[in-house]
């Protein structure tokens, strides 16, 4: 058979259902055989996968989160398009198959799909049933709603609140769930020169709400690492958390107490706020200089993993969201959402009203930009810079990064 390699970045009951999918797409058919590797994190995915293409050793498949997606996609050379992978093999592809949300968000400014959507998320509110209980309060479903309840569950015993990453969740989606413009250039669509970060007054009333609500013990701030907001919340200290729909699995099989799961507040204050989120996740991404052979095999691979019934799977298996119209009514028609309605969460969110600013966010180094606002935000909880100076800073290291990322693209 042909051999293909797949780099990935899902470790624990993500990596279990992961493996799944390859060891299921190898029985069904004996032309190719999939090997899936863990590569660590996102960034460490994304980082190796940088590195074995400028060797020459890059793998057929590598899985880049959405922080990355503009990063390769604009990596000349790097990558071979979805659509043309599949497309060069005789696969049916129709763009329209997929769920609005997903549909775009990895492909170029002519519409054309470079990442294969695969995990697809958004950022949504679990709770611990018995903690909001105990606590006689309701999940919040705005952020002055949060203020109220936030002191009984607190007096109730618990950090009333976590979140999975600042960056994602309080700066990118804090964007698109009030509808505000994150970056010129149509957030960074209409092409890199030129693309330039914008701040304004809600995010930053937010942040200093945020540091105000850790202050008086209302907040829990436990470290930058994907996974470290997460524990104190599995563990029953945190009564919500905000994190991925793809952690849903994962919280399934980790946690002792009833969980359920909402909406990502907003604050009414912000006009035209309760708008839809962006799409979360990772997208796989078909390196360049490979043989048609292994070409059609990648193909084959994305044909089989975009099947309703391997999507549908995976959905149930770990919370992210169906990539494909097509599965997520095949998990409707199956009764799924009535035994378990939080699962549907994701998808719901993804598909409230969007506006101007919910299609996404196209930024390059992005990463990079990431790991400026970790730092700056970690200083504001800390208590060592002002939200005002931490913003400031974060423009300003910031939009130089997107600078050199255009000079890197510009022809
Ligand atoms: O944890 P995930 O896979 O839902 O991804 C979250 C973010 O979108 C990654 O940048």
């Amino acid at each position: 058979a042909t051999e293909i390699s797949w780099w990935h970045a899902m470790g624990g009951a993500l990596g279990e259902a992961t493996v799944e999918i390859a060891n299921g797409f190898n029985a069904s058919q004996d032309v190719c055989q999939i090997t899936p590797v863990y590569k660590g994190t996102y960034e460490e995915t994304l980082t190796a996968g940088i590195a074995a293409f400028r060797a020459g050793e890059q793998p057929n498949i590598i899985q880049v989160f959405d922080a990355g997606a503009a990063t390769v996609i604009g990596a000349k050379g790097a990558v071979v398009p979805a659509q043309d992978i599949l497309e060069n093999a005789g696969v049916d592809f129709n763009i329209e198959d997929y769920v609005a949300g997903v549909r775009y968000f990895y492909a170029d400014s002519d519409g054309k799909m470079i990442g294969m959507p695969f995990n697809s998320s958004t950022p949504i509110l679990y709770y611990n049933v018995d903690a909001l209980e105990k606590a006689g309060v309701d999940a919040p479903k705005t952020w002055e709603e949060f203020i109220e309840i936030a002191p009984k569950l607190k007096e109730a015993g618990y950090v009333p609140l976590a979140q999975s990453h600042l960056p994602w969740i309080f700066t990118e989606n804090f964007k698109s769930r009030h509808n505000l413009q994150f970056a010129t250039n149509n957030n960074g669509y209409d092409g890199a020169e030129g693309t330039q970060l914008v701040f304004g007054e809600p995010i930053k009333n937010h942040f200093t709400a945020v540091k105000g609500w850790l202050d008086d013990g209302l907040f829990g701030y436990y470290g930058t690492g994907w996974g470290d907001n997460q524990t104190p919340f599995n563990e029953g200290k945190v009564a919500m958390w905000l994190g991925s729909s793809g952690s849903f699995g994962g919280i399934q099989k980790t946690v002792e107490f009833p969980f359920s799961a909402t909406y990502l507040p907003y604050w009414d204050a912000v006009e035209g706020a309760g708008t839809g989120t962006f799409i979360g996740g990772a997208a796989l991404f078909s390196m360049s200089g490979k043989p048609e052979a292994e070409n059609n095999c990648t193909a084959s691979f994305f044909e089989y993993l975009a099947s309703p019934e391997v999507q549908y799977k995976w959905h149930k298996d770990t919370g992210y969201v169906p990539i494909t119209n097509a599965a997520y009514e095949l998990a409707e028609k199956d009764g799924y959402y009535k035994e378990a309605p939080a699962a549907e969460i994701g998808i719901k969110q993804l598909t409230l009203p969007g506006g101007d600013w919910t299609k996404g966010y196209r930024m390059g180094f992005y990463v990079q930009i990431r790991d400026v606002m970790n730092r700056e935000y970690g200083k504001i909880m800390s208590g060592e810079t002002s939200v005002e100076d931490a913003f400031a800073a974060i423009e300003d290291e910031g939009n130089k990064l997107l600078e050199r990322f255009a000079k890197t693209t510009a022809n």
